[in-house]
C-alpha cells in the first residue's frame, strides 16, 4: 500500500495552503467534526487533515469528513522498515498549525502527563511549540470540576498551548454546566485569528 503520509514539509513557502491538522478524540462532542472541518474548508487557503482516536471514531462517519483522516492503525501500516515513514514525526512537519476539538478528559490527562500510546498523542509529544496548539476541552461538567482538570489544562498552557475554553450548556447526559465544547464558529474565528497573526493567510 502507498503511503499515504503528507510528505514531510518543505521550508514554507507563501505558494503552499496553510496546513491544519485536526485532532479529534472521545468526548460526544466529536459529532461536530464534519461541521468543524466543512467550515475550516471554507476559509481560502488551508488545507486540512484530520487525526482521530479510536474512541472518537465511535461519534462521526468518515465519508462525512472530506479530508485524509489518519488513524493508529495508519501508522503502523505505513512503518514496516526502517526506510518508512513514521506518520506521526511526517504530521508534525506537515502541519502549521494543530487544532485539537474535541479535547477529552483522558487525552488531557495524557497530554499533561507525555503519555503518547496512540498517533495523536504521539503527534502532540512531538509537537513543535514554536507552531500554535489549539485546544477545546470536552467533557461532563463532573469531569470539568474534578481539581485535577484545572490542574492539567494549566500544564498545557505552561506548554504554551492555547485553550478555547468550554461552555456551559445542557449537555446530552442532561447535565446542565460547564464541559460543552466551544461553538464551532467561536473554534473557527480563534483560528482565523492565530493564522492572522502569523501572516498564515
Ligand atoms: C455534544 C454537544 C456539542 C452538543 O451541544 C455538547 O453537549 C458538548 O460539547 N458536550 C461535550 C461534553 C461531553 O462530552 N459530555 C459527556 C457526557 S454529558
Amino acid at each position: 500500500m502507498e503511503p499515504r503520509a503528507p510528505c514531510p514539509a518543505a521550508i514554507p513557502s507563501t505558494e503552499r495552503k496553510f496546513h491544519v491538522l485536526v485532532g479529534v478524540t472521545g468526548s460526544v462532542a466529536a459529532l461536530k467534526l464534519p461541521l468543524l472541518v466543512s467550515k475550516l474548508l471554507d476559509i481560502p487557503g488551508l488545507e486540512v487533515t484530520v487525526v482521530t482516536t479510536e474512541r472518537a471514531k465511535h461519534f462521526y462517519s468518515p465519508q462525512d469528513v472530506p479530508v485524509t483522516l489518519y488513524s493508529d492503525a495508519d501508522e503502523w501500516e505505513m512503518w514496516k522498515r526502517r526506510s518508512d515513514p513514521v506518520l506521526h514525526i511526517d504530521l508534525r512537519r506537515w502541519a502549521d498549525l494543530l487544532l485539537v476539538a474535541p479535547l477529552d478528559a483522558n487525552t488531557l490527562g495524557k497530554v499533561a502527563s507525555g503519555i503518547c500510546d496512540n498517533l495523536l498523542t504521539c503527534v502532540i509529544r512531538a509537537w513543535d511549540l514554536s507552531k500554535p496548539l489549539l485546544f477545546c476541552p470536552a467533557m461532563n461538567t463532573a469531569m470539568w470540576e474534578h481539581p485535577l482538570t484545572a490542574q492539567q489544562v494549566g500544564q498545557l498552557k505552561a506548554f504554551g498551548y492555547m485553550e478555547i475554553p468550554c461552555v456551559s450548556k445542557k449537555l446530552v447526559c442532561g447535565d446542565q454546566g460547564l464541559g460543552a465544547m466551544a461553538e464551532v464558529e467561536t473554534i473557527v474565528d480563534k483560528v482565523k485569528e492565530v493564522l492572522f497573526q502569523r501572516g498564515g493567510i
